[in-house]
């Protein structure tokens, strides 16, 4: 799915209603219908539930009405709040009029302000992404008193007071909504780390806006859903052999860290690797030998970790980073694969390589193109120098360095975003916060190298594609261990099944 900027929403809603020869009015009517029904479908049969109804001055004030009115149609008693403004937008003022008398409606005050107690029902549609600026006055002292409330929030469009699309004060007021529910795609300021508390959980909710116009725009952020990933993933053909899905290297674990190049050369081979060779220290030969036995292994001569690069030139991949440690030997590997790995060998580096790239910053300029970097938040602040100011800043970091160093950058969180060379960013949908837990980054590069070997995938692909499916192992094995108890080896397990998913033409 795309994600839209505010002003490219007021342009798909326009030609929206040029496109099927609807009004405005009759769009809104759709969108109101969409939350109702959502609402329905919860609260059924609660008519006694008390409902709340905040409506702005605007367009998404106009749903909140319209809403109301559909509400009372189905035979709930919703009050509405208006707040006092001076200008109304024209459907906002067609739905006002189309108010059945019976419901009552207020207008807000900083003294009027409805008690909301626990088992009410709020519906936020005070602004949607018509705010131009941070709430003051009336609209932030009534945001402050819904978020001081027990009643359940639920939010039109948008929590009231956020910005879909841009940075904004951190003391701004802001809806804390339980629910938002976003018409016909998300908004990227539902991603960001520091907008969870104000979305909560979001539902789209599909309003058949113009699908040519969403098709022709441009963005510069997707959310990736099984929809996008459909077709990027080919079966594998009767004929197909060994060198199709290439030969990877891997160069992991140190003393005491072997279980990461276990856990990564495990899922590198559940991710359908053709062959895997293993540089480990010579600790950890038997240990690979007979945890990963389909590996084959090639111990460096250095007990407790790598310190000599193997001679490349049999594999189509490279992988380097997990549990490798950060001794000044195994930098010097570092330094030796980035002159020696070629552009046409995929590159992957993870955890060590990573901060080995951060204290030896010389060797950002040697990565080649097309390399696939995955850090956490703190390996990425590394890797740029400085820490990032907000969510949003961190994302233009993001674009900055994929676009200086031509390469895929996989910045690991809640919704994983993969940066990418040419500017767009890529919003992964799968996964739960059980996977926070040792090793899940390990499992990640593995499955990424093998999906880099993979002589039919483009580095694009390739990174999409892992991505999403170890989100969806994740959910896979939490479905089965529940999210506390999920560990690193349980995503190891469901790769495979998360892979069928996406094969073929799903
Ligand atoms: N996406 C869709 O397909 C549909 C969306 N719909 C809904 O429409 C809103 C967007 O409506 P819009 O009228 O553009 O904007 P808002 O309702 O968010 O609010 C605009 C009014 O609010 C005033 N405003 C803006 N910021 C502030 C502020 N900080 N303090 C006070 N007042 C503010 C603004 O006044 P200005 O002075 O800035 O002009 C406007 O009066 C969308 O979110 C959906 O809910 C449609 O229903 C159709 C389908
Ligand atoms: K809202």
């Amino acid at each position: 799915m795309k994600l839209l900027t505010a002003a490219q929403t007021r342009a798909l809603d326009q030609a929206t209603t040029q496109a099927q020869r609807i009004s405005s009015v009759e769009l809104m009517e759709r969108a109101a219908t969409a939350c109702t029904n959502w609402l329905l479908d919860q609260l059924q049969p609660a008519f006694s539930t008390e409902i709340h109804v905040f409506c702005g001055p605007g367009n998404d004030g106009g749903d909140g009405l319209a809403v109301a009115r559909q509400l009372h149609t189905a035979g709930y008693a919703p009050q509405v709040w208006l707040l006092p403004a001076e200008k109304h937008s024209a459907d906002f003022l067609h739905n006002q009029q189309q108010l059945p008398e019976a419901i009552r409606c207020q207008e807000l005050s900083a003294r009027r302000l409805p008690p909301l107690p626990a088992g009410a029902l709020v519906l936020d549609a005070l602004f949607g992404t018509g705010l131009t600026r941070t709430l003051e006055g009336l609209p932030a002292t009534v945001v402050k008193h819904l978020n001081q409330s027990a009643a359940t929030v639920v939010a039109v469009d948008i929590p009231s007071g956020l910005l879909a699309d841009a940075p904004q004060p951190a003391s701004s007021a802001i809806v804390r909504a339980h629910h938002t529910l976003s018409f016909e795609l998300p908004k990227l300021a539902f991603l960001l780390p520091r907008n969870a508390e104000f979305v909560g959980e979001w539902t789209v909710l599909p309003i058949g806006l113009d699908q040519p116009f969403i098709h022709n725009t441009t963005v510069d952020n997707y959310f990736v859903d099984a929809a996008l990933l459909a077709g990027r993933l080919p079966q594998r053909a009767r004929f197909s052999h060994k060198g199709t899905f290439g030969h990877a290297l891997l160069l992991a674990g140190s003393y005491g860290k072997l279980g990461a190049a276990v856990l990564a050369a495990q899922a590198c081979l559940r991710g359908g690797v053709g062959l895997l060779t293993i540089r480990t220290p010579g600790v950890g030969y038997t240990i690979l030998q007979t945890a990963v036995p389909e590996a084959m292994a090639l111990p460096d001569p250095a007990s407790d970790f790598v310190t000599e690069l193997p001679e490349l030139h049999p594999y189509a991949a490279v992988g380097m980073g997990p549990g490798l440690g950060q001794e000044e030997s195994t930098a010097e590997v570092l330094r030796l694969l980035l002159q020696q790995v070629g552009s046409r060998r995929a590159l992957v580096l993870d955890a060590d390589a990573l901060n080995l790239l951060g204290t030896h910053r010389e060797l950002l300029q040697k990565l080649p193109p097309n390399t696939l970097l995955t850090p956490h938040p703190k390996e990425f602040e590394r890797l740029v120098g400085e820490p990032a100011l907000d969510d949003y800043h961190r994302l233009d970091q993001l674009r900055a360095f994929c676009r200086e160093h031509r390469c895929y950058c996989v910045l690991k969180g809640a919704y994983t975003a993969l940066g990418t060379p040419d500017g767009p960013v890529y919003f992964n949908s799968t996964g739960n916060p059980g996977m926070a837990t040792g090793g899940s980054g390990d499992v990640l590069t593995g499955l990424l190298l093998a999906l880099r070997a993979d002589q039919r995938l483009s580095p694009l692909d390739a990174a999409l594609l892992g991505v999403y499916a170890h989100g969806r192992a994740g959910d896979l094995a939490a479905a089965e261990s529940g999210e506390p108890g999920l560990i690193a080896g349980d995503l190891v397990r469901f790769i495979g099944p998360a892979l069928r998913e996406l094969e073929g033409d799903l």
